[in-house]
């Protein structure tokens, strides 16, 4: 099986023209077929706000209105998107930016409204919800999926996905066809021990290590649906699952020591 590197990077390295560059050079280096899903929250937050749109999040996920759904598709579909294939063509990567609309990547349906009204906010359902062929022919031509956290309902509208879990389900789904390495990159240098100093990185995160870690309450806040994520993709196929900070995406990506590697067992 070919290999592939699937790599997430998060809005607060997006929102750093000096880091998301730094990082885009790096991954433009990444050898083999490759796949990059970027977030862009923290822009989208800003920008709704100068418009007068202020942001509301509930457990992570942004509450998405109609006038905020067409913030996010100008955000994440067009300036963060088009920014980063502008660079990458550059850099002599032959980018190709989508949203999960197009080619039909990736169809969710709309969260249904229970305790709290999500808005246009997409649920993928699994793997079978990808179009694989599609971004397995992209990659086969030689082309690098630059996704967006935007997926579409199959009835005309779009839909706002979490881009962690963007990434996680185009991860499980491409590994029916490549050995997929998934790598999260942020701005830390991976699950730390303590999340104020660097230099704590926990070198391999087990299920057992993530519960005692949640129990002294050293993980929270984005970290939490990250890691549940991460642990979920390698029950369904993934081959390597990796967290850590966007200039040792090379790194990482090559198999070096860098970042926080995610394992099922010891
Ligand atoms: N143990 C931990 N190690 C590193 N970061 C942590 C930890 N616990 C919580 N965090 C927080 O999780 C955040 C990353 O999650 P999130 O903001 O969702 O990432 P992204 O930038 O990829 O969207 C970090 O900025 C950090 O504040
Ligand atoms: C439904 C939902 O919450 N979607 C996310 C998508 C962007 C994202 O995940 O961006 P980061 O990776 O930079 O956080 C949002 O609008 O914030």
């Amino acid at each position: 099986m070919q290999k592939l590197t699937i790599v997430k990077i998060g809005g607060n390295v997006i929102d750093d023209p000096r880091l998301l560059h730094r990082f885009l050079v790096d991954w433009a280096a990444v050898t083999g077929p490759k796949l990059l899903v970027h977030g862009g929250g923290k822009i989208a937050s800003a920008i709704g706000q100068r418009l007068g749109i202020e942001p509301k999040m509930v457990d992570g996920r942004r509450i998405t209105d109609a006038e905020t759904l067409e913030v996010v598709t100008m955000v994440y579909g067009g300036l963060v998107n088009k920014n980063i294939v502008a660079q990458l063509q550059a850099l002599g990567n032959n980018a190709i930016g989508l949203t999960g609309a197009d080619a039909n990547i990736i169809k969710a349906e709309k969260r249904p409204v229970k305790t709290i009204d999500y808005g246009f906010v997409g649920d993928v359902k699994g793997p079978e919800s990808i179009n694989v062929a599609a971004l397995d022919a992209m990659l086969q031509a030689g082309f690098t999926p630059i996704v967006a956290p935007l997926t579409h309902d199959g009835k005309g509208s779009l839909l706002n996905t979490n881009a962690d879990t963007v990434a996680s389900v185009l991860a499980v789904a491409m590994a029916q066809k490549y050995k997929v390495q998934l790598l999260y990159c942020f701005e830390k240098k991976g699950v730390l021990e303590d999340a104020a100093n660097d230099d704590s990185v926990v070198e391999l995160l087990t299920p057992d290590k993530y519960k005692t870690m949640q129990e002294k309450g050293q993980v929270f806040a984005g970290m939490l649906p990250k890691l549940d994520n991460a642990f979920a993709t390698l029950q369904s196929g993934v081959s390597i699952v990796k967290i850590g900070q966007s200039e040792d995406v090379l790194a990482m990506a090559e198999g070096k020591a860098a970042g926080t590697t995610i394992a099922l067992e010891a």
